[in-house]
């Protein structure tokens, strides 16, 4: 059980996030959705300890910290390897760092996204990098994955065949929370869908209300979406630009 209690985070006066808490059990998938800086990534590093901030985040009550970080794994859309290094190098290295380092995953998930398994990451798309890093994410034994925006540069067939690879892997303990804008494509499997904005907790909406109202419908009602803002950016425009 993760349990992210009254977490604020600020960036020198910018409060980034204001009082999270939020108890998330294993063998969920939370979708964790929220505007253009709601505070997503943010969190993500708060839970894992990359960031100072006030409140506290424990995983089965223990701390986050040297004795349950490798519980813990995070693909994250800022690129973390080295880009000298080839995807099988950078297996080699989880290997050695991780026990429950998880190589059948590793290889299947390499064959799906098609990844060199021998060529520097340096010569890899955006969309590669992210596969390597989910790819690595997924393959590292951990319980709490954490994915933040993992399918930015990923084309449409990438995306929904990996969403079904994905469901196919996992197993019942294991948890993903994932960041991500794209609704519509994610609204069918996750558990649970979170929402921030502006560093706060607005919404915490269930599987079975997901099933009761469209996810999407919803998000935009709670967000308060200006149905007209379209039209009024181009109403703004000099009629030879119009
Ligand atoms: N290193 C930083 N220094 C100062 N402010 C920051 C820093 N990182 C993030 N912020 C601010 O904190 C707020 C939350 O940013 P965060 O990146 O967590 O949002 P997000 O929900 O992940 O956004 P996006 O969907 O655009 O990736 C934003 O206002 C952002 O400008």
């Amino acid at each position: 059980m993760l349990e992210i209690s009254h977490v604020t985070k600020k960036y020198r006066d910018k409060e980034a996030l204001s009082d999270v808490s939020l108890t998330i059990p294993q063998g969920q998938i939370v979708g964790l959705l929220g505007e253009n800086g709601a505070g997503k990534t943010t969190l993500m590093k708060c839970i894992l300890g990359y960031l100072r901030h006030e409140g506290v985040v424990t995983l089965d009550g223990e701390a986050i910290g040297p004795g349950n970080i490798h519980r813990l794994s995070f693909a994250t859309c800022e690129h973390s390897f080295f880009p000298a290094l080839s995807p099988a190098d950078h297996r080699d290295f989880y290997q050695a760092h991780f026990p429950a380092f998880n190589d059948r995953r590793f290889r299947l998930l390499t064959e799906f996204f098609q990844l060199p398994l021998h060529k520097p990451l340096r010569s890899f798309s955006t969309g590669m990098k992210n596969q390597l890093e989910v790819t690595l994410a997924l393959s590292q034994g951990a319980d709490y994955i954490l994915m933040d925006e993992p399918f930015s540069g990923s084309d449409l067939f990438n995306r929904e065949d990996f969403y079904r690879v994905m469901l196919g892997l996992l197993s019942d303990h294991e948890t993903v929370i994932l960041s991500t804008h794209l609704l519509e494509e994610v609204k069918t499997f996750l558990s649970r869908a979170v929402l921030l904005r502006q560093g706060r907790l607005i919404g915490d909406i269930s599987q079975q209300e997901m099933e009761d109202e469209d996810l999407v419908t919803r998000v935009k009602q709670t967000y308060h979406y200006q149905a007209d803002r379209v039209r009024k950016a181009l109403s703004q425009l000099p009629d030879e630009e119009g």
